[in-house]
């Protein structure tokens, strides 16, 4: 089934639109499994990001569409971190949650060739196993086409990032350039590419970014780009909240996915939920802030 069409199923099926993002900070792991890790031994702590990140999947699965390891936190440690970053991902797939990779890669269209290989495809499909990647689209068209193409030979997705979260991704995104803003113009552009190429539900492979954190461009990229699924981070700790992404979702409840990383894995640091779970229950934590969230973007549609 093609990629677009697994995320609508995955979203219905878990009747829910979050994303939970696997984002391991040493400093902020539960007591349980951080203590004892010599701090130099990033073999251990390897080990502790597997153990943390596929208790959360355990957690999560079923009861949310996706999860979004973000490489970076991975590529921290070193090789064992990327061994660990395998790991967790095939584990997100084997426990039937759709994994979108955060790497942000991308370079010119031999060298994108290359991640896209490398990445897209679930499962045996590629050598990290990954459903979908964040991709981006600095270097043009041209560095897009071969992950598109690698979407198309494998019925994998990709996430462009179009209006990031963060404070000052405007700089550059937000410049006017014929009429229409840098943003505006990456979304023309994502919206060609996914035309010729929507699923049953009516989404194709090339989705978009758009950051919680823009609620009145995230209504504006919604109608510019209708047959992309949106990925949407800014949720929870950088202040999104469920009336700034409301506009995301088509009429049925589709057509976005709200990420949300540390204020659901380090959930038990949250002085809402401190006291009730703390780290000797950090696992109910994780449930009790999936729960919070799914509630919050449970708009009645799906
Ligand atoms: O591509 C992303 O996921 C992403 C794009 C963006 O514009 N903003 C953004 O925060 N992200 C990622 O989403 C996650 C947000 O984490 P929290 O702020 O802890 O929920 C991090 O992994 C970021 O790297």
């Amino acid at each position: 089934m093609k990629f677009a069409d697994r995320l609508a199923q995955a979203v219905r099926q878990s009747g829910s639109v979050t994303c939970v993002g696997l984002d391991p900070r040493r400093d902020q792991l539960p007591a349980g499994i951080r203590d004892g890790i010599r701090q130099d031994s990033p073999d251990q702590w390897a080990a502790a990001y597997t153990q943390f990140c596929t208790e959360i999947i355990d957690v999560a699965a079923g009861r949310v569409a996706c999860v979004k390891p973000q490489a970076a936190f991975f590529e921290q440690l070193g090789p064992a971190g990327t061994i660990a970053l395998g790991e967790v991902i095939a584990y997100a797939n084997r426990r039937g949650l759709i994994v979108i990779t955060d790497g942000k890669r991308n370079d010119i269209g031999s060298t994108a060739t290359a991640y896209a290989d490398a990445y897209l495809g679930a499962g045996n499909a590629s050598a990290w196993g990954s459903d979908s990647l964040t991709v981006s689209p600095y270097l043009g068209e041209d560095s897009l086409q071969p992950f598109v193409d690698v979407c198309d030979q494998r019925d994998a997705g990709i996430f462009v990032l179009v209006k990031t979260s963060n404070p000052g991704g405007g700089l550059l995104q937000d410049r006017q350039t014929d009429g229409q803003t840098v943003y505006q113009r990456v979304a023309e552009l994502i919206a060609q590419m996914n035309a010729e190429r929507r699923g049953d539900s009516g989404y194709g492979p090339v989705g978009a970014v758009v950051g919680a954190t823009y609620p009145e461009q995230l209504a504006q990229m919604r109608a510019a780009m209708p047959t992309s699924w949106i990925l949407v981070p800014g949720f929870g700790a950088q202040g999104g909240a469920a009336d700034d992404v409301k506009h995301a979702f088509d009429d049925a409840g589709l057509g976005a996915v709200v990420n949300s990383s540390r204020h659901i894995i380090f959930a038990h640091r949250r002085p809402e939920f401190a006291d009730k779970f703390g780290d000797a229950k950090w696992q109910d934590a994780v449930s009790a802030a999936i729960d919070e969230m799914n509630q919050a973007l449970s708009f009645g549609s799906l």
